[in-house]
């Protein structure tokens, strides 16, 4: 789908790093001094899972949307409600209470339609797609414990992710939605939970990876399958991007009564989400959710032109030296870089957080939480470690390197999702662009006509001139 499809032109223009940095015409744009043969980003396999928890780390609330979902109903004669308020989904208070206490005063747009449906009696099967950060989780949390009966002491409902890592988060919203309803139990179907042979368990909720959930419910027989009302399938597509994992899924359905309540979540939808889709859920309403085009409209972009990377990190200091960032993000070439210069900026006493390739999704996901609780007011990154980060929070991005696709040629999306805000939520941005040659400067006229934006020279020697650019 088009409009989902920026991250993967991030990573096609990413995987064609390497490619780029050997053709002169790049090396002008910063790659000239990384040209040594290391590991680059681009060696690091497309990783949708790590994206997707990073996503969801970084983000501290809901992203708006002005778009309105589409809804495709089973039945298309059957009425289609959709409700403003929590209240009118009539749920148990100790849900509602967790609602609140959780700060949520109103449904999400997605949440809207999604949550009657999913509450409906006799319960209905569900397929939806909505970017990430649109209220999904929140969603499927709330329709498995409404659907749970506390008296019985079994599995109810089972909810599978594509990574340990992305069921705890999930697990995590678990514990707090149902945080008033004690009666009601969580376990972890996950690597590393060793249960003894023959436990039969008695939590009704199960969160868990696709490997476990199936020993445990055919191997080990913990789970009796044939007692489970709600299953869920979240982050379909991060989950056919893990090789077996589809496979699994689909063997787990099989087990499941016909009467239980499919539901399948996927922030895209291409063809390949879809045709699983359909075979994990039958019969489904769907609801589609358009991602939000980013604009430049509320950005101001400026230009600073340099000589090499040093006079770079030296308008990056002037810069700094003149107007007071809360939080930047700076964008370079290659881990290498990044690393030079995630240095220089904490020798000047800068608190840097560093994003890098060769870090583990644990460590990237401690430095982004970090960032994202205002611990460190700088984040330098590659694009390969940024690519699905919303950059919605930070006020000021820097391009120390310009984005080019694999041909050397402006790679206009990656600009626009670095630097765009989504809508009118979207808060106003600064963007500064880092230029130190003939190609990066010829870089940065094409991304200015294609999105016939003027980007304004800015001389970082003149203090009072990158003052006015704050106000
Ligand atoms: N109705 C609501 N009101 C306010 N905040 C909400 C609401 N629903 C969810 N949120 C918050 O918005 C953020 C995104 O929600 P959620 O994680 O459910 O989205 P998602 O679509 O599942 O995203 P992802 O695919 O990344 O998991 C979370 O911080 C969540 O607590």
């Amino acid at each position: 789908m088009a409009s989902d499809s920026w991250a993967q032109a991030v990573d096609e223009q990413e995987a064609a790093a390497e490619s780029v940095d050997d053709k002169p015409k790049a090396e002008a744009n910063g790659a000239k001094t990384e040209g040594d043969g290391e590991k680059r980003e681009d060696d690091d396999k497309d990783d949708k899972a790590a994206q997707s928890l990073l996503n969801k780390l970084i983000r501290s609330n809901l992203v708006n949307t002005t778009n309105q979902v589409e809804v495709l109903q089973r039945d298309p004669t059957s009425p289609l409600y959709s409700v403003k308020s929590f209240e009118e989904l009539r749920l148990k208070p100790q849900l509602l209470q967790g609602v609140y206490a959780m700060g949520f005063n109103r449904p999400s747009k997605i949440q809207e339609t999604a949550l009657p449906m999913m509450l409906a009696e006799p319960p209905q099967n569900l397929i939806a797609q909505s970017q990430s950060g649109t209220g999904k989780t929140a969603a499927f949390v709330l329709a498995m414990l409404s659907h749970v009966d506390p008296e019985n002491k079994w599995p109810q409902c089972l909810c599978v992710s594509p990574t340990y890592e992305l069921a705890l988060q999930t697990g995590k919203v678990i514990e707090q939605m149902g945080k008033f309803y004690p009666e009601v139990q969580l376990v972890y179907a996950i690597r590393g939970n060793k249960l003894e042979r023959g436990t039969k368990l008695q939590e009704q909720v199960v969160i868990g990876t696709p490997g476990t959930v199936l020993d445990w419910c055919q191997k080990l027989k913990f789970i009796d399958p044939r007692k489970i009302k709600v299953f869920v399938l979240d982050e379909a597509d991060v989950m056919i991007a893990t090789q077996g994992h589809q496979d699994q899924s689909i063997r787990i359905q099989r087990m499941l009564p016909k009467t239980c309540q499919m539901l399948l979540f996927s922030a895209t939808f291409e063809d390949t989400v879809w045709n699983f889709a359909k075979r994990i859920v039958p019969d489904p309403n769907i609801i589609k959710l358009k991602r939000e085009e980013e604009t430049l409209d509320t950005i101001k972009q400026y230009y600073v032109i340099c000589n090499s990377k040093e006079e770079k990190f030296q308008a990056l200091c002037n810069i700094y030296g003149a107007i007071t960032i809360a939080q930047a993000m700076i964008f370079c070439h290659t881990r290498k870089t990044a690393g030079w210069l995630a240095g220089e900026l904490s020798r000047e006493g800068h608190q840097v957080a560093l994003l890098s390739g060769e870090m583990q999704v644990e460590q990237r996901a401690a430095v982004i939480e970090r960032f994202r609780d205002g611990k460190e007011k700088v984040l330098v990154t590659t694009n390969v470690c940024a690519r699905g980060i919303d950059v919605e929070q930070v006020s000021v991005v820097i391009n120390f390197d310009l984005p080019v696709d694999k041909d050397g040629n402006p790679d206009n999306e990656t600009y626009l999702h670095r630097i765009g805000r989504t809508g009118r939520f979207g808060k106003r941005g600064l963007a500064i662009n880092m230029v130190d040659s003939r190609f990066s400067m010829n870089i940065l006229d094409r991304i200015q006509e294609h999105f016939n934006k003027k980007i304004e020279k800015l001389d970082t020697d003149d203090l009072d001139e990158i003052e006015k650019i704050a106000n």
